[in-house]
């Protein structure tokens, strides 16, 4: 998705010149007149914004007044200001108010693009880390989802509503759609926020462990209790216990789950008396529990328990908008320093991945990106990368991959009907597996020029050559 630059320059000339060369790099422009209309722009609701090229030098509200005017607002956003005069102080003083970086008039198209390009990854990276750092403490909030379709908005409307109380919540959806990050962000967006978060998967809980993981045991409770360890339900007092696949838990256990959130009390195993305990539930299923409910596999009161405040998160091929967004997170979570190269997507893919009808919804799109990232050669992201996508993506691949270089060859692309993450019976690969794999490809890719494999993979030629030794990969020619 092409990125939008805001040029606000008061000099028709430069800004018709500075719009002429960002749209022939590939980027979408809004220009203005001036300081004032550009921080209306900017403070618009609806503002699409991601970069802002900004004149020091406007007669209404000059480039300094915008940028602490942004600065008090909110505006998180990277800037680069212009300016006829190239004194030190100036750009230092720039720096000084938010700039991210500073050209002086004339700017030629190259010093442009790059800069604009580079400002962009960094804040891509910055709000990717930020992302992760809030998740890491707890802090995950909805302004970290992507949303830009219908559906999802009104789902975190609804999901924001449900926050701010301890109402326990119960998220469904299929595999994939985001129950646990909207978990996150329910916890993150409420009162015990910064309060741990502790997950529990209940599809994964070895049958015999599942009261003394979800409640604690003393010591001695049972064979190999050697010493007391609490159980999910204390480590997350004060904050909130997340049921993942609450659908899974077999009976016993659901009966004294039911207990503990009637009573607000646990009883670890082999424990005399009971804990309080105070937390918050957010439960989350991808099975119909109504259905096991009129089987009976699970408890009807525990389900009413559990789904005081239900949310239904929808599959991602009823939501495309939020497609080419999600994509450009996970490309900016995966790309990492060794595929700076890697600027986006193309055309071709965008509408790839938007036609697609993802069974596997959020996640099996990250696993794409993720493999994408790997396969990608050249600067974007192009279909023949998409591996794993379904049969209406794959027309537009075999389409673009023909139309793609305009003379009808086919361009050189790895070998994309192997899955190099998963061995022929479906079990994930190995890391050292994935790392033979991708070196032989790049040596096939590269005919074996060892110098360029070793650039293309981001190691060192030394590395190159005892990674071939370990894993016993012949050299081309030896
Ligand atoms: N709206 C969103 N914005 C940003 N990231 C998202 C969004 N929805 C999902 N994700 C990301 O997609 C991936 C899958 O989401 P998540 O694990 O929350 O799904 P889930 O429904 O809990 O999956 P499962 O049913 O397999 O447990 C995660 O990396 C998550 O961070």
């Amino acid at each position: 998705m092409a990125a939008t630059v805001l040029v606000a320059d008061d000099d028709r000339l430069q800004r018709n010149y500075l719009s002429a060369v960002l749209s022939s790099a590939g980027f979408t422009i809004e220009a203005c007149e001036g300081g004032a209309a550009a921080l209306d722009r900017l403070t618009r609701r609806d503002s699409r914004i991601d970069i802002c090229l900004l004149d020091l030098n406007m007669p209404d509200l000059d480039g300094f007044g915008v940028l602490e005017r942004m600065h008090a607002a909110g505006i998180d956003m990277p800037v680069i200001v212009l300016t006829a005069d190239g004194s030190v102080k100036r750009a230092v003083d720039a720096m000084r108010a938010g700039a991210v970086d500073f050209l002086v008039k004339p700017v030629g198209p190259e010093r442009l693009e790059v800069s604009i390009r580079n400002a962009l990854e960094m804040s891509n990276l910055t709000s990717e880390v930020q992302r992760l750092t809030r998740q890491e403490s707890d802090r995950l909030g909805f302004d970290d989802l992507i949303a830009a379709s219908t559906a999802i908005r009104e789902s975190i409307a609804l999901a924001r509503r449900g926050a701010s109380t301890d109402i326990p919540v119960l998220i469904s959806g299929e595999s994939g759609t985001g129950k646990e990050v909207f978990a996150r962000a329910m916890h993150g967006a409420g009162p015990r926020s910064g309060q741990p978060f502790v997950a529990v998967n209940c599809g994964a809980l070895p049958g015999d462990m599942v009261e003394s993981i979800l409640f604690g045991h003393e010591k001695g409770a049972f064979a190999g209790a050697t010493e007391r360890r609490p159980g999910k339900f204390q480590e997350a007092s004060g904050g909130t216990l997340f049921l993942d696949e609450v659908g899974e838990l077999p009976m016993p256990a659901q009966v004294k789950l039911l207990r503990a959130i009637q009573t607000g009390e646990i009883d670890p195993v082999g424990a005399t008396g009971s804990f309080r305990v105070d937390i918050r539930l957010i439960s989350t299923t991808n099975r119909d529990l109504r259905a096991m409910v009129a089987k009976g596999t699970f408890r009807e009161d525990l389900y009413y328990r559990l789904s005081v405040f239900p949310l239904t998160l929808p599959p991602l091929r009823e939501r495309r908008a939020d497609i080419s967004g999600l994509a450009e997170m996970f490309l900016a979570r995966y790309r990492g320093a060794a595929q700076v190269r890697l600027q986006g997507f193309s055309q071709a893919a965008i509408e790839a991945m938007r036609r697609a009808d993802w069974p596997g919804n959020v996640r099996q799109l990250e696993n794409v990106i993720h493999r994408a990232v790997v396969l990608a050669d050249g600067p974007l992201i192009r279909p023949e990368h998409l591996v794993g996508l379904d049969s209406t993506s794959t027309e537009v691949t075999e389409k673009a991959h023909v139309n793609g270089n305009g003379n009808g060859h086919r361009m050189h692309t790895p070998e994309i009907g192997v899955d190099i993450l998963q061995r022929p019976d479906g079990h994930t690969r190995t890391l050292a597996e994935i790392e033979a794999e991708v070196i032989r490809r790049a040596l096939g890719q590269y005919r074996g020029r060892m110098a360029e494999v070793a650039r293309r993979l981001g190691i060192g030629r030394s590395t190159l050559y005892r990674k071939l030794d370990d894993y016993d990969i012949r050299k081309p020619g030896a």
